[in-house]
């Protein structure tokens, strides 16, 4: 709703009431339309202000409304009354106005923030743009290339900004209502022609074309297939070129395309489901609202190699007390300078002071002694982690929480070397840790509730988007990874090329394709891992058992290429070349072509035209379908917890909405009649199987995603 009252004898206030972020409902919106017309036409009030309560203006549209059959007072009508009355109205910003609220507070004739403001049209990430007149006004508000900017990228700007911009006003720092209801009075009887951002005319942009068609090349190589960008770019271009009028029509038209496209269902769906994860549950029944965690001050690294560093430098930049600890010489000075670097890079980006006080370097694990949690990063090998659990058991205080880095093994087991397994946990980062937003945190089946808390909240201190979720080999993210990439070889020995694969996932969305990735991250990681269990034979092995392993297929080729210590960018030489050792700028490889076909040669493989269609279906299909397997395990909670996972870190195109959302829009019959067909061509590949879940959810009628959770309730769970 919205509240009208008369303050100060002659101010119509108006105030928002839709908790927690007064979104523009359809009662809020008939709440305003009722206000305005009340204050405009009583005698006694002589300007309006327009604020929202608790402290927050106006979080936009009503997001859950989308998709619904919409009802209530339209806003650009609204916005227009606003802007057109004969009394001065202005919004006062507390909190944020974003989306809907930025462009209500842009039809307001005064604009005045809190200084902890922030204002922003975050639509694009929506997959929607500001269609209530936002794209034309801001524009004429603050110039072309600054509103482009802002429509574009959808960021969230400070109230300093804002000033700087030129789109608010005043900035308050102290009550922003009673400034704003001063202010409001003492402007009463001045013009308000000027104050009417509809009539303004956009500032003049030398060479407007050249500027447009810079952007919308820019933002085409960026967008990677996301269509709403686009839009925003050509909106706020008939802004700058055509009448305000014509500029609206055109508004709505483009807005039409996208507001019922699959791209912002999917783009709403990850607004939602990224909230979702936050209310983490166990499946013995602990959640974030029954679970407190505790404080934590200081926190522990140790092992400061690439992921060491990055943790480290991620708490010291959120401000904790941190104690990294690297026992070789070598490591640990290379470890200090790294850090160093890393501390002041982040601080020239931010502006604010490098926290290189923060961190007291040792090689002594005694000096951990007093810290309330420790992050262990060193290699990934099972016997080194256990050895440290239980040097970590031993020298920290009772009740110190001992977390875990690693991306795949069994933390139960870690666990099991301490004194205390309750307080184990695993903390996954995501290479550069001070940069990537994902954490998986992994609960052990000794893992207590409290310790889960911690690492949750942690996390979020972090700025980190954290999904818990349960204790297998690669937990959720590298656990679907497996069988994606698995299907990446063996299209390689039916006839694919590393770019064709590549290029069909780039296509698709991704950040990079399969072999790129393994270029970036070293294909000797993963060798290394296959030789301990058990996988690698030297030459790929012969005869028929080369390409089986276990009882199940398995490609040799990522084997062979380290066999030739082609290990990626690092060597200069992986699945592309590269100009030289270090390098990123990857380009076809006639030797790996060659590569492919003397291998095909030699295994009797004959070469087949596989298809873009072929390398998505099969690809993703088989990490669908151990999507559902995790979740007829019981190790994500739903299907939410893993889209967000391979959003925020495996580089999923967030306009497809993460895979499990992918599936539910493809159609779970299509994915199943799909995997089945290739289980039958492919008996030895057991991820093709389609698993008992994705098959009751196909029995049971196809519900949408947002009633899966229900159907896994009776499906087996191992926890
Ligand atoms: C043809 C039709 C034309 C329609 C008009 C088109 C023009 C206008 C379009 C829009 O305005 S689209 C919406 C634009 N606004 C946003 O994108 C803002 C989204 N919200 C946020 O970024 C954040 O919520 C916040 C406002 C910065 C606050 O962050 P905070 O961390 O404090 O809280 P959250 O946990 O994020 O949110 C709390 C709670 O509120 C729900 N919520 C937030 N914003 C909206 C919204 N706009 N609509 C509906 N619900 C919203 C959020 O989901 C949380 O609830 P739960 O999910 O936890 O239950």
């Amino acid at each position: 709703m919205a509240q009208y009252s008369l303050v100060s004898g002659s101010v119509g206030l108006i105030t928002l009431k839709n908790p927690p972020v007064n979104a523009l409902g359809a009662v809020v919106r008939h709440g305003i339309v009722d206000s305005v017309e009340k204050a405009l036409s009583d005698p006694k009030v002589k300007s309006v202000v327009i604020c929202g309560q608790n402290g927050m203006f106006c979080g936009g549209a009503d997001i859950k409304e989308f998709g619904t059959d919409m009802k209530g007072p339209p806003l650009i009508p609204m916005f227009h009354s606003l802007e057109a009355a004969n009394k001065p109205v202005v919004a006062a910003i507390e909190g944020g106005a974003f989306g809907g609220g930025l462009e209500l507070a842009l039809g307001c004739h005064y604009r005045i923030a809190h200084s902890k403001a922030k204002v922003g049209l975050p639509e694009v990430t929506l997959g929607l743009l500001p269609a209530a007149a936002g794209s034309q006004r801001l524009p004429r508000l603050i110039g072309v290339p600054a509103a482009l900017n802002l429509i574009t990228t959808g960021r969230h700007i400070t109230a300093a900004e804002a000033l700087q911009l030129g789109l608010v006003d005043q900035v308050a720092d102290h009550n922003t209502v009673d400034t704003a209801v001063k202010f409001a009075q003492s402007v009463v009887g001045k013009s308000l022609d000027s104050r009417r951002i509809s009539n303004f005319q956009c500032p003049p942009v030398p060479n407007v074309d050249v500027l447009f068609e810079e952007v919308m090349q820019k933002i085409r190589q960026t967008s990677r297939g996301a269509i709403a960008p686009i839009a925003c770019v050509q909106a706020v271009r008939a802004a700058a070129t055509l009448p305000y009028k014509d500029g609206l029509q055109k508004e709505k038209e483009l807005m039409a395309t996208l507001f019922t496209s699959g791209q912002a269902r999917s783009l709403q769906y990850c607004f939602f489901a990224q909230r979702v994860v936050s209310r983490w549950s166990m499946p013995n029944g602990a959640s974030w609202d029954t679970s407190k965690g505790r404080p934590i001050h200081k926190a522990a690294v140790i092992g400061l190699g690439t992921m060491g560093r990055g943790i480290a430098v991620a708490l010291a930049q959120t401000g904790f007390s941190v104690v990294a600890v690297e026992t070789q010489e070598k490591q640990f000075m290379d470890a200090k300078k790294a850090v160093a670097g890393m501390l002041e890079r982040g601080a020239k980006r931010s502006g604010k002071v490098a926290a290189h006080d923060k961190i007291i370097y040792s090689q002594n694990l005694q000096a951990i002694a007093d810290v309330d949690l420790v992050i262990e990063a060193v290699f990934e090998d099972m016997a080194l982690k256990k050895r440290v659990f239980r040097q970590l058991s031993d020298v920290c205080k009772p009740g110190t929480f001992l977390c875990t880095n690693t991306s795949t093994l069994d933390i139960d087991q870690m666990a099991a070397e301490t004194r205390q397994p309750e307080l184990v946990v695993g903390m996954h980062f995501f290479a550069p840790a001070h940069v990537m937003k994902l954490l998986e945190v992994v609960y052990g089946p000794r893992s207590s509730p409290e310790a889960v808390a911690v690492a949750m909240q942690l996390g979020k201190k972090m700025g980190k988007v954290s999904v818990a979720v349960g204790n297998c080999r690669g937990f959720v993210g590298n656990r679907m990874l497996k069988p994606y990439r698995d299907q990446a070889y063996f299209l390689l020995e039916e006839g694919a090329t590393p770019e064709l694969i590549d290029q069909a996932l780039e296509e698709f969305g991704f950040a990079m394709g399969a072999f790129k990735v393994y270029d970036l991250s070293g294909l000797d990681v993963g060798w290394k891992v296959r030789k301990e269990e058990g996988l690698v034979l030297p030459g790929g092995g012969s005869g028929k058992s080369a390409r089986i392993r276990q009882g199940v297929r398995y490609s040799p080729l990522g084997d062979l290429m380290c066999e030739e210590g082609r290990f990626g960018q690092k060597t200069g030489r992986g699945w592309y070349q590269y100009d030289k050792p270090g390098s990123r700028d990857a380009k076809p490889d006639p030797w790996v072509h060659r590569f492919l076909e003397d291998y095909r040669a030699r295994h009797g493989l004959v070469a087949r035209r596989i298809s873009n269609q072929e390398v998505l279906e099969r690809c993703l299909y088989a990490m669908i379908n151990e999507g559902f397997r995790i979740l007829e395990d019981g190790i994500a909670a739903g299907p939410e917890d893993i889209d967000i996972i391979y959003v925020f870190g495996y580089g999923w195109p967030r306009h497809r909405g993460g895979p499990m959302f992918y599936a539910n829009m493809v159609g779970l019959p299509i994915v199943l009649e799909r995997l089945e067909h290739f289980a039958q061509a492919n008996p030895d590949v057991p991820t093709l199987q389609p698993c008992n879940l994705l098959r009751k959810l196909v029995a049971s009628g196809s519900p949408p995603i947002s009633k899966w959770r229900e159907a896994m309730k009776n499906v087996h769970s191992q926890l």
